[in-house]
């Protein structure tokens, strides 16, 4: 090895080289006898008698030195060390390249999104050097594909996140929570196939896609995007969507972007113009024209010819509004008139709306109509503020918009609707507007058009009963939701149905068709308010009877019929949540912690161990003990399975109200143990399950 050393290194030039080796050679081999027999014949052969010479002065020294064995013992363990560096050495060039699979700077990339995405499976995964073992991670030596699908990831993503993926070629996040702006992918040169569809991404569709010339899929759909379409002219894309986000402005006019169907830019609230069938309005065309130096002078000219439109359009606009406002104001007088009859305990009751609206003319299509009447910001004024995307429910995603006046509203963008016209929504949304009660969450106003129809409803600071119930168990942030508080929110919630199924009787499948404690907000006093209400009326059938808790009840199963007692059923769940700090299945169905508390609660009861079903927040208040027995039994009535057998909204409404609230005073806070007799006489009237 050393011999092919020295011819590598050609000894007619490197003298140093020879030394060194001569050198190892003496440590390791310093008998003459053995140097002519092994190496010093090869070496013979192929060096100068010069060097030669030298090497035998040198091992000679060896020889002939007294502490000879320990200067060897040294030098071949400094040999030794040195071996071992060279060998770790070249493991960790040909390990780079081979087994690690990725690059040090992209290695930290990866984990820097790691941290921003909190997800469990993924801080797993992505552990160690090897790249093969990462999820989701393609890499041979760099970093060329990352898929990350169907993960439940949440949390955001830095802008420059994707800075050292230089190599990336497909990307994709798809179906995941993942918020805050995309990124800037000005690095990635080398993607074909990006699909970051079914998130929370906010913000503008970053320029940097434009330049993307090897881009063959674009995949944005149902996020929250806003602003206008760059200008994608890349010959390379095949696949576009963009649908379902804010997306504003008319699709540019390049023939790439024009050669995808309508579907790849849907359900956005003012994109316009060709391949779409919304026509754009002048001012928004003059915004998308892109700025070239040798069109100047077309641009010139069509923004004065636009600007002079532009002066009679808004004098049009003038005269419209003005007409319009005239027309609203005798509407409103008349519906007043019409409703000041059915005012009764201070609530507006919605009798004869629906004829009354049926006679008001198709003027309220692509805009905001108001509940209360007079405009109190415009739809525009919704779409620049700034929005918070609070989840994707059954019906559609649910938005909170902050105005330019700093008041937060939350809009909620419906789907699966039934192919209702624009008369029939209004109607139906006139009824839904005219439930007001103090325990239901008031709609503030709703939009229809075409594409696009939102509820904007008030906003409840608290958020909902779900989250109060269930939020921050075991961490030091919980605030306790003691007895009083939970009855409150029992007795707000039945009043509310009450008042549901008293007005809404002829005119709805069934009242709410969905009470669930995340369907119950709490307001800034700790009201509950029911949210939600009404929609079996807009919502498509086959959706309702999939997702909506009253679908779920036993005489739907049976007998596929859902009635106010299907109301009654859920609301009976919905107490037993409250009384077992449990979550229910109808509220989280897809977690597998959630219980079936109906039939749960009658196990219990039919088992004796009553003592173990309420939350131990409440069981540490002894005189509330008896209050909480009586709603479990008023809860276990509600539950029945026969829908005759439960008692309806105004019997539950006055058996709630009857449940005195213990004095404060008397509230001891020791842990106690439920007297089982208490228990047992207490639950005696036996459910017929
Ligand atoms: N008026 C409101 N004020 C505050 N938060 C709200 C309001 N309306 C809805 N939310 C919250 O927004 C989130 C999404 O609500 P959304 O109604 O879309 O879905 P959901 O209640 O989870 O399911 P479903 O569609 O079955 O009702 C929920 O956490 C809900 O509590």
């Amino acid at each position: 090895m050393f011999a092919i050393y020295i011819v590598h290194t050609n000894i007619q030039y490197d003298l140093t080289c020879f030394h060194l080796t001569a050198f190892i050679f003496c440590t390791f081999f310093p008998e003459q006898g053995q140097l002519q027999d092994n190496a010093a014949a090869v070496l013979e052969t192929l060096v100068y008698s010069f060097y030669e010479a030298k090497y035998t002065t040198l091992c000679s020294f060896f020889n002939e030195n007294k502490h000879r064995t320990k200067i060897m013992w040294v030098f071949r363990f400094f040999i030794l060390v040195v071996l071992v560096f060279f060998v770790a050495h070249c493991y960790t060039v040909v390990a780079q390249e081979i087994d690690i699979g990725f690059t040090e700077a992209e290695r930290n990339a990866l984990l820097a999104l790691k941290t921003g995405f909190h997800n469990a499976f993924l801080d797993e995964s992505w552990q160690g050097f090897e790249c093969i073992n990462w999820y989701g991670v393609a890499c041979n030596g760099t970093v060329t594909g990352l898929t990350l699908e169907n993960l439940d990831i949440t949390g955001e993503i830095k802008v420059d996140a994707l800075f050292n993926l230089t190599a990336l070629t497909v990307l994709s996040f798809r179906n995941n929570s993942i918020f805050g702006q995309l990124m800037d992918f000005s690095k990635n040169m080398n993607l074909e196939r990006l699909d970051l569809s079914q998130n929370n991404f906010n913000g503008l569709i970053p320029p940097s896609l434009v330049n993307l010339v090897l881009l063959e899929s674009l995949q944005l759909q149902e996020n929250a995007l806003t602003g206008p379409i760059p200008w994608f002219d890349q010959s390379s894309l095949k696949e576009f969507n963009v649908s379902n986000n804010n997306l504003t402005g008319p699709i540019p006019n390049t023939r790439i972007l024009q050669a995808f169907n309508s579907s790849s830019y849907d359900h956005n609230l003012f994109l316009c113009g060709p391949p779409t069938s919304a026509t754009c309005d002048l001012a928004s065309q003059v915004n998308d024209t892109p700025t070239s130096s040798n069109k100047s002078l077309v641009n010139a000219i069509l923004i004065i010819v636009n600007v002079i439109g532009l002066v009679i359009l808004l004098m049009l606009l003038i005269v419209f509004y003005k007409k319009n406002k005239q027309l609203n104001q005798k509407i409103i007088e008349k519906k007043n008139v019409a409703l000041e009859d059915d005012e009764e305990k201070g609530y507006q009751t919605p009798s004869n709306v629906i004829d009354q609206q049926a006679k008001t003319p198709k003027q309220d299509e692509g805009k905001l109509v108001f509940v209360d009447g007079e405009p109190e910001f415009e739809l525009g004024d919704l779409m620049t503020a700034s929005a918070e995307s609070l989840g994707k429910g059954n019906f559609g995603n649910t938005y909170r918009a902050r105005l330019d006046d700093g008041r937060n509203v939350i809009v909620k963008r419906l789907r699966d609707l039934r192919p209702l016209s624009c008369d029939e929504f209004m109607n139906q949304l006139k009824v839904i507007a005219a439930q007001k009660h103090p325990n239901l969450v008031p709609l503030l106003a709703y939009f229809y058009s075409n594409d696009e129809k939102l509820l904007v409803h008030k906003f409840m600071m608290n958020g909902n009963l779900f989250n109060r119930l269930h939020g921050g168990r075991g961490t030091r942030d919980r605030i306790p939701f003691r007895w009083g508080p939970r009855l409150a929110v029992a007795h707000g919630v039945a009043q509310a149905m009450e008042y549901l199924h008293i007005n809404l009787d002829s005119t709805t499948l069934v009242p709410h068709g969905n009470l669930k404690s995340s369907n119950v907000l709490i307001d800034e006093n700790n009201t509950a308010l029911v949210s939600d209400y009404g929609l079996t009326a807009i919502i498509s059938n086959t959706v309702s009877v999939h997702r909506m808790v009253s679908f779920k009840s036993p005489e739907y199963v049976t007998s596929k019929k859902v009635s106010k007692k299907s109301d009654v059923w859920s609301y009976g769940s919905l107490l037993m949540e409250l009384l077992t700090g449990r979550a229910s299945v109808l509220s989280v169905p897809q977690d597998n912690k959630a219980v079936d508390l109906c039939s749960w609660v009658h196990r219990a009861v039919r088992e004796e161990w009553t003592a173990e079903i309420f939350d131990l927040e409440l069981m540490v208040q002894r005189s509330a003990i008896h209050g909480m027995l009586r709603l479990l039994q008023l809860a276990v009535r509600c539950c029945d399975k026969a829908p005759e057998k439960r008692p309806d909204m105004s019997e539950v409404v006055r058996e709630v109200e009857s449940i005195v609230v213990p004095n404060v005073d008397s509230e001891s806070e020791d842990d106690v143990s439920l007297d089982r007799s208490l228990t047992d006489d207490s639950m005696s009237a036996t459910p017929s399950r």
